[in-house]
């Protein structure tokens, strides 16, 4: 018999894009769970059980086995650098993360920059040779350098919208952003057809 599935599904506004491609794939799972507040939803029908997790947290609860599979933006990814096998790109949740900051703002000898990626900042200046001091905020990014907070911000830019009604500027783009499959690595050895299945069901209809 074929083995259970373990999903770890980001709650919030990757839910959505990836449940319908999920659909799209041939496997009947709800569209929405907005109106729900259970946290772990088994799909018998489908060989899957869905544990809804903030998407922070996926790759934690698939590096540590509790969940076989899992998607995650690749913002995520990066920031966490969690031992996770990356399977497919979904192609979904589009948008970059950037530099950005006000449009007269200039070097200067103490540079501040908020973030909700304190590594990814980190790593970013580092590699530029710009020493700054990385203050780590949970979100509503935007606001730091309007009321002063920090210089300069590292965020994700998707329309551009947040950025214009804030009057901020995008300086420099960092890397690309998309939903990602990941697995954890003794799953995919052990449930390797189950999650070859699912994976060649979502490439087929991403067609990559
Ligand atoms: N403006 C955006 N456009 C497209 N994708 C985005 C955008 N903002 C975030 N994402 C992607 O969606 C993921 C989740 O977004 P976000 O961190 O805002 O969480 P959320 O869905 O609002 O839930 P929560 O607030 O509980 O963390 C991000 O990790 C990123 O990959
Ligand atoms: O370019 P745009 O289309 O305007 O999208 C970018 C905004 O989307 C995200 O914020 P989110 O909605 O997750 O809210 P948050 O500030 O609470 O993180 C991101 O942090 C930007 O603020």
């Amino acid at each position: 018999m074929a083995e259970i599935i373990k999903v770890a599904m980001p709650k919030g506004r990757i839910y959505k894009k990836a449940s319908a491609l999920f659909r799209e794939a041939g496997l009947n799972i709800p569209l929405d769970v907005d109106d729900t507040r259970k946290l772990v939803i088994p799909l018998p029908e489908v060989g899957m059980e869905f544990i809804l997790a903030k998407p922070v947290d996926v790759p934690t609860y698939v590096e540590y086995g509790v969940a076989d599979i899992g998607i995650v933006g690749k913002d995520v990814l990066m920031e966490e650098k969690r031992d996770v096998y990356e399977l497919l790109d979904l192609g979904i949740a589009r948008c970059r993360m950037s530099v950005i900051a006000l449009p007269d703002w200039k070097p200067g000898i103490q540079q501040r920059v908020a973030t909700k990626y304190p590594n990814v900042a980190s790593q970013y200046f580092r590699e530029q040779g710009q020493q700054v001091e990385v203050i780590k905020l949970n979100g509503s990014i935007e606001l730091a350098p309007l009321i002063g907070l920090a210089d300069r911000i590292v965020d994700m830019v998707e329309t551009g919208q947040t950025l214009r009604e804030n009057g901020l500027v995008e300086m420099e783009s960092i890397f690309e952003i998309t939903s990602r499959l990941v697995a954890n690595r003794v799953s995919y050895r052990m449930k390797n057809a189950e999650i070859q299945q699912v994976c060649d069901a979502l490439q087929k209809v991403i067609g990559v």
